[in-house]
């Protein structure tokens, strides 16, 4: 497993971000954080496409994106070419992102999950194989962008 992960939010997420770099660090990831550093006023979209952008290049395998709702970092995040973000709320909907559309971006909405939710379905993600297989033509086209 690729030990190293990035991780970014707006003010909304912030807190979330703190707790679960700590997290992850105390399981020996090396995280990038692309901020935001504090909890002023922000827009998702200043932190969520480089974080994206960053994934997009193969320069991080996978990164974790907190705003409000998790819409906002959703919807900017897979602007980019290869990026599958996936808002995600329940600990089965993470396992599907994972087994089923290889998603490479967790979206956590921190205005609707506990932290111990978040932190959970971080695991999960981490934790949780794309099941390849039938998946895999799916996802192809995705990126394939055409219309069938
Ligand atoms: O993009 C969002 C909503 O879809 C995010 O949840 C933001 O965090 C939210 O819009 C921020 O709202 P605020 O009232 O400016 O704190």
């Amino acid at each position: 497993m690729d030990t190293h992960i990035a991780i970014g939010s707006d003010h909304a997420g912030f807190q979330y971000k703190a707790e679960i770099i700590k997290f992850l660090e105390d399981k020996q990831f090396i995280v990038k954080d692309f901020g935001t550093y504090s909890e002023a006023s922000t827009d998702y979209a200043d932190f969520a496409h480089p974080l994206a952008e960053s994934i997009a290049n193969k320069q991080y395998e996978k990164g974790i994106l907190i705003c409000g709702s998790g819409n906002g970092v959703a919807i900017t995040a897979n602007k980019h070419a290869g990026v599958r973000a996936a808002l995600c709320w329940s600990e089965e909907i993470v396992a599907l992102a994972r087994q089923h559309n290889n998603a490479n971006v967790l979206c956590l909405p921190a205005r609707f999950i506990s932290l111990e939710e978040a932190k959970k379905f971080v695991e999960t993600f981490l934790d949780t194989a794309f099941e390849g297989g039938r998946h895999e033509r799916r996802v192809a086209k995705i990126d394939a962008c055409a219309v069938a």
